[in-house]
């Protein structure tokens, strides 16, 4: 096409409307084809926009600007295809040859933005939004605008899923913004590898990472299992769940070598002993890590283990799926930095799933240097039960609360032993707490039946129950349910007769349970919604 920029611009015209029947038919490889093809035949990136190639003195401006567009647009669907490296290697070039080149300033603030680079983002955004002679570009106003909301929530993790609740989760799920909290990795005291720890003391109910799943696949499964995170089994939908959760991860990895860099920092169940620590920094979206130099080979049986291992199931006694209407639906997906959390039979942290978003936590307060841990399993059961659990995860929990129940081996079978226990040898705090977390069965089914009217008086309210229980062993959906159907049993709905100081009380144990996520009004809707799908 050397000396014919008019060829070139006749050609550009040509391909825009055989580029909009594609984009309608949603045929993305052949569009991309198709600019490429125009690129390479304007000798780009070999062009010298200098020659005297022509006679029009615009030549090489109009050339200029036919290689930008061409470059963007090519972008813009390899973006649409997640082809990100690709995507922003076009957008380098075509800002090389135009620096305020407005379409692709605006497609790489949303590559970015897919790639959860808040900050940078905004600056492609600003940058474009500069280049607007008005303000009435509304799509532009508003991802910049989204942009920034994003980077803001990035820096505290403060999330409100107001709104969405008093929409009875009908509107459109919030997006959160990728945190990480003031949290490290480092060899666990668990015993088990690594584990994530605090750096500072934290309050119940706040968030210490939230990131959005590498991977996740849902399906209807009527067995999903309730009982830790374990994906595979024998039923057929779940092997056509785990199918797609793998055939995604070997798309993700195959495409992206942070991904694949990252996907080899987890756990696969071999040589614990001398496993590497990685810095949590590695797992920053922004991090200036230059991905394409980490030659990392896809290792197929490496990922599998690691899925195996690492993988979690949205439906667990440890976390919450918000907005599900569906109760057969069930999520699989994997998660970065929550892959490195360990199990106690008395956790301190929770799960949070929005979208494809996890938020992990606090579900009581944590101290400075403590080992964030979740139940992978129902931890509201006697050590014997446990144990079970823990022998089929291929561990033995040695946690405080193990250690403490094993040091008195006790057989416990009623709530008035365990009550008289806990008076006799004057158990305070936590030590009450463990014991009647490990016997919760017999109290629920107390709280639940006409036994109450007999025995009130000799176990605890409800929320006095749930306050020993959670201070000891974290937040816990079902506790919680029994003390909000006590609190709604006058029929008029939540908050009709509920004191200011058990609100409170409620308040603080809701927390615990669903994290910090939504103002008291919405607790109110949130409460009757969660109640009316149990009744
Ligand atoms: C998702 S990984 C957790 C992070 C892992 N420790 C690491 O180093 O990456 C799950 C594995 O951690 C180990 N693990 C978790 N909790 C444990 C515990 N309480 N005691 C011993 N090992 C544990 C088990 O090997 C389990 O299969």
């Amino acid at each position: 096409m050397k000396g014919s920029v008019a060829a070139a611009e006749e050609e550009m015209r040509k391909l825009r409307s055989r580029a909009t029947e594609l984009l309608l038919t949603e045929e993305w490889n052949e569009y991309i084809n198709l600019y490429s093809r125009f690129i390479s035949n304007c000798r780009f990136p070999q062009i010298c926009f200098n020659d005297d190639n022509d006679n029009d003195p615009d030549g090489p401006a109009k050339l200029r600007r036919a290689l930008c567009c061409a470059l963007s647009k090519r972008a813009a669907v390899r973006c649409r295809l997640r082809d990100y490296s690709a995507a922003l290697i076009d957008c380098e070039l075509a800002l090389q040859l135009d620096p305020a080149h407005q379409k692709t300033l605006i497609c790489k603030g949303n590559i970015l933005l897919d790639l959860h680079c808040y900050s940078h983002a905004s600056d492609y955004l600003s940058r474009a939004m500069a280049l607007q002679a008005n303000d009435n570009n509304a799509y532009l106003s508003n991802l910049l605008a989204r942009a920034q909301k994003l980077e803001a929530q990035s820096r505290t993790g403060a999330i409100d899923l107001s709104d969405w609740i008093l929409d009875g989760f009908d509107g459109k799920c919030p997006e959160l913004a990728e945190f990480i909290g003031p949290v490290e990795i480092r060899p666990s005291a668990a015993g088990g590898g690594r584990g994530l720890f605090t750096t500072k003391s934290i309050e119940a109910g706040m968030p210490l990472v939230i990131t959005e799943a590498v991977v996740i696949g849902r399906g209807i499964l009527p067995e999903a299992s309730a009982d830790g995170g374990r994906v595979y089994g024998d039923v057929s939908g779940r092997m056509v769940l785990w199918k797609d959760v793998v055939g995604k991860i070997f798309d993700a990895a195959k495409k992206c070598s942070r991904t694949r860099f990252l996907l080899y920092t987890l756990a696969t169940g071999d040589n614990e002993s001398g496993i590497e620590i990685p810095q949590v920094e590695i797992f920053r979206s922004d991090s200036a890590i230059n991905w394409e130099s980490k030659e990392e080979k896809l290792d197929v049986g490496r990922i599998l283990k690691v899925l195996d291992l690492n993988c979690l199931a949205e439906e667990s006694v440890s976390a919450k799926v918000m907005g599900k209407k569906k109760a057969l639906t069930c999520g699989v997906g994997l998660w970065f930095l929550p892959s490195f959390v360990n199990h106690s039979c008395c956790p301190n942290a929770r799960r949070l799933h929005v979208g494809g978003r996890l938020v992990l936590h606090a579900s009581r307060d944590i101290d400075a240097g403590e080992e964030i841990t979740v139940a992978y399993y129902d931890v509201l059961r006697p050590l014997s039960e446990r144990r079970e659990s823990s022998k089929r995860w291929g561990f033995l929990c040695s946690c405080e609360r193990c250690r403490f129940e094993e040091a008195r081996e006790m057989e416990l079978v009623d709530f008035l032993e365990i009550e008289d226990m806990v008076r006799r040898c004057g158990l305070k705090g936590k030590e009450k707490g463990f014991l009647r977390a490990s016997f919760w069965s017999t109290y629920s089914y107390v709280y639940d039946s006409e036994r109450l009217k007999k025995w009130g008086g000799r176990i605890p309210a409800e929320i006095s129950m749930a306050e020993s229980i959670f201070d000891a062993v974290g937040g816990d959906e079902r506790v919680m349910k029994i003390v909000l159907r006590r609190l709604m049993k006058n029929g008029r709905g939540f908050g009709h007769g509920v004191l200011p100081v058990e609100m409170e009380k409620v308040t603080r144990l809701a927390r615990m349970v669903y994290g910090k996520v939504m103002k008291r009004q919405a607790m109110k809707t949130f409460f009757e919604l969660e109640l009316a799908e149990t009744c």
